[in-house]
């Protein structure tokens, strides 16, 4: 279990809910302001990215494994001496000028709180999905687009995302199907129009993607999706190297009772302040025009020095 150096007991000054990049960065500063800092995290020290093969947009790492550029994150926290602590953290509440954390191994007491919890896609739930996430499936086309240059690539959805997406790897990609199970997109009017006049995207309407199937012997790879016509009822198989899925994302932030946006995004200022005094967001898990490393790392310096200067007003 990736644990190291927790001690327990008394009040820390800022304990950080989510050990991913947002949370392991507030850590690294908190720890060099001298604040007495603990990270909770549910799984692993690391986040989502280590589900990541390959990334190739983060600076200073011209290409590098998920995996590898969180055990260069945790090595760094540990060697500053950030704590950690494995558990899933449930509620917190505010009492007087205490923050209480209550998790499944019982309550701890912070001055102050960071949540860094980070946000998951949804998952479309169809056969393939899992296995080849990373392998051709994909939920960024700015993470993953460059890797289809020249290829095929479909892209699932109907909503903002999906359709700004499949702009974006129409720059890449020699084709871009877009799939959507209704007979019209969500999308905003202007994103469609741009869709429509770009002569390597299709659109293909009221179907759904039944399963994502590829080569499982050698290099694991997708090669085509299952559709199924909504109208007429019948199957077809579509030749593709890529799966991008935009439908729908979800943040980790139910156990909070801060201001939110409609999608349950964590809403802060600049200096990352919730609208609750004392507990600041940083990361995927607050309303962010972008979910990536880079915004994270940021966030995450930014929610520790502003909770050091809170910690500095109530001396
Ligand atoms: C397959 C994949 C590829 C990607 N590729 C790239 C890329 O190439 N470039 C890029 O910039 N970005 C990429 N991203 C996006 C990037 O991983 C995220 O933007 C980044 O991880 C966000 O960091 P975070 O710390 O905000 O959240 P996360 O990394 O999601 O970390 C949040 C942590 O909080 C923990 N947590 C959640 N709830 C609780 C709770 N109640 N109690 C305790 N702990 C909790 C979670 O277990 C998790 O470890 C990729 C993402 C995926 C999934």
């Amino acid at each position: 279990m990736n644990s190291f150096l927790f001690s327990g007991g008394n009040m820390y000054d800022l304990i950080i809910i989510g050990g991913g990049p947002a949370g392991l960065a507030a850590g690294i500063y908190a720890v060099r302001f001298g604040l007495d800092t603990l990270v909770l995290e549910k799984s692993e020290i690391s986040g989502q990215i280590s589900m990541s093969d390959i990334v190739e947009n983060y600076p200073g790492f011209p290409s590098i494994s998920g995996l590898e550029l969180m055990e260069k994150y945790r090595t760094h926290a540990q060697e500053v001496g950030v704590k950690t602590k494995i558990t899933e953290v449930l509620s917190v509440r505010t009492e007087g000028a205490k923050k209480i954390v209550s998790t499944d191994s019982g309550d701890l007491e912070a001055k102050t709180l960071i949540i860094a919890t980070g946000a998951n896609p949804k998952h479309l739930g169809v056969p393939g999905e899992k296995e080849f996430i990373s392998k051709g499936v994909s939920y960024c086309a700015i993470c993953d687009g460059p890797f289809f240059k020249n290829k095929t690539v479909v892209v699932v959805g109907g909503g903002n995302s999906a359709v700004t997406d499949a702009l974006l790897l129409s720059k890449v990609a020699q084709n871009v199907y877009l799939i959507h199970r209704r007979d019209r997109l969500k999308a905003a009017k202007v994103l469609q129009d741009r869709a429509l006049a770009t002569p390597n995207i299709e659109f293909i309407l009221n179907t759904l993607v039944q399963e994502i199937a590829g080569s499982r012997e050698g290099v694991k790879k997708v090669e085509k999706v299952i559709l199924q016509d909504l109208n007429s009822k019948e199957s077809r198989e579509l030749s593709t190297n890529g799966v991008f899925i935009y439908v729908g994302i979800q943040p980790n932030t139910e156990f909070v009772n801060v201001e939110k946006n409609n999608e349950g995004f964590i809403i802060t200022n600049r200096w990352m302040e919730t609208s609750e005094k004392g507990i600041y967001a940083a990361g995927d898990c607050r309303d962010t025009p972008i979910w990536q490393l880079v915004a994270a790392v940021r966030d995450g310096a930014i929610a520790a020095t502003a909770a050091n200067e809170y910690i500095e007003s109530l001396k």
